[in-house]
């Protein structure tokens, strides 16, 4: 297994840390989970795995602090996500379940206004480029309520492309792409890892990237 050497990364990455500690979740009446902790530093990443049900989204969104743990912490280079949640959130790209698209919008639009919206600066051809990168050239002026669920996907994931997130949380991220899709994703989290970057992943399949660590709930 590769392993990133620390002094081939910047040096305002090699100091950066995502931890949980004794996290436990409950949802309705039902304990999810308990004591779930583990650490991430730059250029690792997190499979979270499980049965359907068992709690791997809820875990994410406690993570990407959408909601909060029963029992627990979540730290970001050490210090607590609830203490400084705006400069957290500039760190992080969060992908859920659903699409987080606006279906009125054309693809491209979607990919500027997220982009204005997150607070990076894009250009037309950037936001083209990536939409090109992920197979949607011809479809980038469509509304996205005309394109299919894999070619919606790869909207979220074009925006992915241009975010300059250090931390993804991604939930199935894999979930109703073509092979060709799969390929290219895997290689974006692979150079986003290689750069530094850190992932938390769940997905039911397993994932060929280098630096994995894995949660089993
Ligand atoms: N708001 C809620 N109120 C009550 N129960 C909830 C709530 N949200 C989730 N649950 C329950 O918590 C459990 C875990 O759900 P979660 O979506 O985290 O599972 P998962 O491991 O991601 O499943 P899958 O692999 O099917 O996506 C499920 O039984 C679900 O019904």
């Amino acid at each position: 297994m590769t392993t990133l050497s620390s002094t081939s990364l910047p040096e305002s990455l090699i100091n950066h840390n995502f931890q949980s500690d004794r996290l436990s979740c409950m949802r309705g009446d039902r304990m999810l989970f308990t004591g779930i902790g583990f650490q991430l530093k730059a250029g690792e990443w997190l499979h979270v795995r499980g049965e359907n049900g068992v709690g791997k989204t809820s875990l994410l969104r406690l993570l990407a602090g959408l909601s909060k743990p029963l029992e627990g912490s979540i730290d970001w280079n050490g210090i607590s996500i609830e203490a400084d949640p705006t400069s957290y959130r500039r760190e992080l790209f969060f992908l859920g379940h659903r699409d987080a698209l606006k279906d009125d919008l054309t693809a491209f639009e979607n990919v500027l206004i997220a982009s204005a919206l997150d607070g990076s600066a894009v250009s037309q051809d950037q936001a083209l480029s990536a939409l090109c990168r992920f197979g949607l050239r011809g479809r980038e002026l469509l509304p996205v309520s005309c394109l299919s669920a894999g070619q919606k996907r790869r909207v979220i994931l074009a925006r992915l492309l241009l975010r300059k997130a250090t931390l993804w949380i991604l939930d199935e991220p894999f979930n109703a792409l073509d092979s060709r899709a799969v390929e290219l994703l895997s290689n974006l989290i692979a150079e986003h890892l290689a750069s530094g970057g850190m992932a938390v992943l769940t997905s039911h399949q397993s994932i060929p990237l280098p630096n994995a660590k894995v949660l089993s709930l």
